[in-house]
């Protein structure tokens, strides 16, 4: 769990990038991470090529129900691709850096952009489960803690010690999603906003999601932001968004509880439209990741 040890040095990622590049021909140059319950979303990749994470050295193993543990590599509208069916979480155990190793991976193989998607609760009132928000910002609530993964000695390879976050989600790719969700009769369910990260596993308790609100939370989810934060780093183009699966429950008289089982439930209903809109918007930003 160390900060600094040889795992998650640039020789070290090199290595590992050398074995991907060893098993697939072709440098990827997009990257989707699939959040719980959008396991579906590689099912769009043509000539699939899959590598589990127990084949590739040193990479984490995934641990949580709905996020399977491979990469699968393939095309869409001529874009090279990889998924990871299969992100990793704080909540694991994992260290932060250990969460972000596949993002600085990834880098070495060619990725110019990453597209980060996650199953969230939300805090909106005016948001409905099943809706989608597209990140506009975060609130990364273990940052505030001091956990970060560029905290330590910094790499120059991969990227410069101090790392902007005002322009973290491109703002073009923002635009091309709204313009989709209106082509595929989404305009209604189809928001954008502020997600806030906790480390979970356990869901908010009613304080906690009524302070994440007032602090200008949308949602709230255990993913992603670390994963922005060194997709940013490294230089990559990033674009997220939620996909909601619960509501968060800021009432003390409220009965309902959120469950993962759920979640995945609510996500798997949706998948369809949800892979449409990730297909769409990449068809509508291809001429960027050629
Ligand atoms: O963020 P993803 O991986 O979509 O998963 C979300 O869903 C799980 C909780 O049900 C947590 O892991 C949370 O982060
Ligand atoms: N809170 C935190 N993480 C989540 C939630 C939630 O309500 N739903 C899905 N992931």
């Amino acid at each position: 769990m160390g900060d600094n040890t040889d795992e998650f040095n640039y020789e070290s990622l090199e290595t590992v990038a050398e074995f991907i590049r060893s098993k697939i021909p072709f440098s990827p140059k997009l990257l989707i991470i699939c959040g719980t319950g959008m396991a579906g979303i590689p099912e769009v990749l043509d000539n699939p090529i899959v590598l589990n994470y127990n084949e590739i050295p040193t990479f984490p193993l995934s641990t949580v129900q709905g996020h399977a543990g491979k990469l699968v590599f393939g095309t869409l509208n001529g874009v090279k691709i990889v998924c990871m069916k299969g992100r990793f979480h704080y909540f694991e155990g994992y260290s932060i850096k250990t969460i972000t190793k596949p993002i600085r991976i990834m880098k070495l193989l060619g990725v110019k952009a990453m597209f980060a998607t996650n199953a969230a609760g939300s805090l909106n009132p005016k948001f409905q489960v099943g809706d989608i928000m597209v990140l506009r910002d975060h609130l990364n609530m273990l940052s505030f803690g001091g956990e970060n993964p560029l905290r330590g000695p910094n790499d120059s390879r991969f990227g410069e010690r101090f790392t902007p976050m005002n322009k973290a989600y491109d703002r073009q790719l923002i635009k091309i999603a709204h313009e989709v969700a209106k082509d595929i009769g989404l305009a209604d369910n189809c928001h954008e906003g502020v997600f806030a990260i906790v480390s979970g596993p356990n869901y908010e308790s009613v304080a906690e999601a009524r302070a994440l609100s007032i602090l200008g939370a949308d949602t709230v989810g255990m993913s992603t932001v670390p994963e922005v934060l060194v997709a940013r780093h490294c230089g990559m183009a990033v674009f997220a968004f939620s996909f909601i699966t619960n509501r968060c429950i800021v009432s003390y008289e409220e009965n309902d509880e959120p469950n993962h089982r759920n979640i995945l439930n609510v996500a798997d209903q949706r998948s369809e439209k949800v892979k449409e809109f990730v297909c769409k918007i990449i068809e509508k930003s291809q001429e960027r990741w050629l």
